[in-house]
């Protein structure tokens, strides 16, 4: 089985530390570095915005996948890929809220004019059907397990059903859009996600506030490998 990618949230790291935190994630077996981006509006919790995207961008070695829970993210979409998600040697994603788009189809297409893939998160109310219509414009769906806004919240049990929908969809149309999983993911969840049919994998504080984020990281994207056992040599 091919390992899940592993998308550390920075939202969970230390901000005061915050170059610190980037080059353990670049040292380590993650894959992407998830940035989300709250306005305050959308989502009742204000986190960071362009500067900040542009500072993490100035130490990341991995394609930055940048979560916009932002109202109106069309006004927004350049200003965050020139921030480091539309790098040319490690481009990125640019996600949006299925909620906060009037026009998804204009706003995708803005984004993919950007270099940068493009994303949709869904809300944990929100049905995965009603992507069935744009998913020639979708690399990545994004399925909120907890409501968003917060890091720390528990994972809601219902996405396991979702990602299935999901599979089953994009395995209809012949698509192949990454399913991502973000909110309350850990070790003792792991295995029924990848099971379900998710392909990314966002962890916050499972990450950043594990005694090793590094070790945290391996412990998750092989989450289905046995440790080596201990051999005594006669
Ligand atoms: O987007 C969000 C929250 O809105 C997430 O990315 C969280 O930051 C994930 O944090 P943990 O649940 O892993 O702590």
């Amino acid at each position: 089985m091919t390992p899940p990618l592993i998308a550390p949230s920075i939202l969970a790291a230390d901000f005061a530390n915050l170059q610190r935190d980037i080059e353990l994630i670049n040292r380590s077996e993650a894959d992407w570095i998830h940035v989300d981006v709250m306005d305050g509006v959308f989502v009742p919790n204000i986190s960071f915005g362009i500067p900040v995207c542009e500072a993490v961008n100035k130490h990341a070695l991995k394609p930055l996948d940048v979560h916009l829970m932002i109202v109106q993210p069309e006004r927004y979409i350049d200003a965050f890929a020139r921030a480091g998600a539309a790098h040319p040697d490690r481009p990125g994603t640019i996600l949006v809220h299925y909620e906060a788009c009037t026009h998804l189809h204009r706003t995708l297409t803005q984004i993919r004019e950007t270099g940068c893939r493009t994303g949709v998160a869904l809300n944990p109310h929100t049905p995965v059907e009603l992507l069935a219509d744009s998913l020639d414009e979708i690399d990545q769906v994004l399925l909120m397990s907890v409501n968003p806004g917060f890091g720390g919240q528990s994972f809601i049990p219902h996405t396991l059903q979702k990602i299935r929908k999901l599979r089953h969809l994009l395995a209809s149309a012949g698509k192949t859009a990454l399913i991502e999983i973000d909110g309350g993911v850990g070790t003792e969840n792991i295995a029924e996600l990848v099971e379900a049919g998710a392909d990314v994998l966002v962890a916050g504080s499972s990450v950043f506030r594990a005694s090793d984020p590094t070790e945290a990281i391996h412990t998750l994207k092989f989450f289905n490998q046995t440790a080596p056992q201990n051999v005594r040599l006669a």
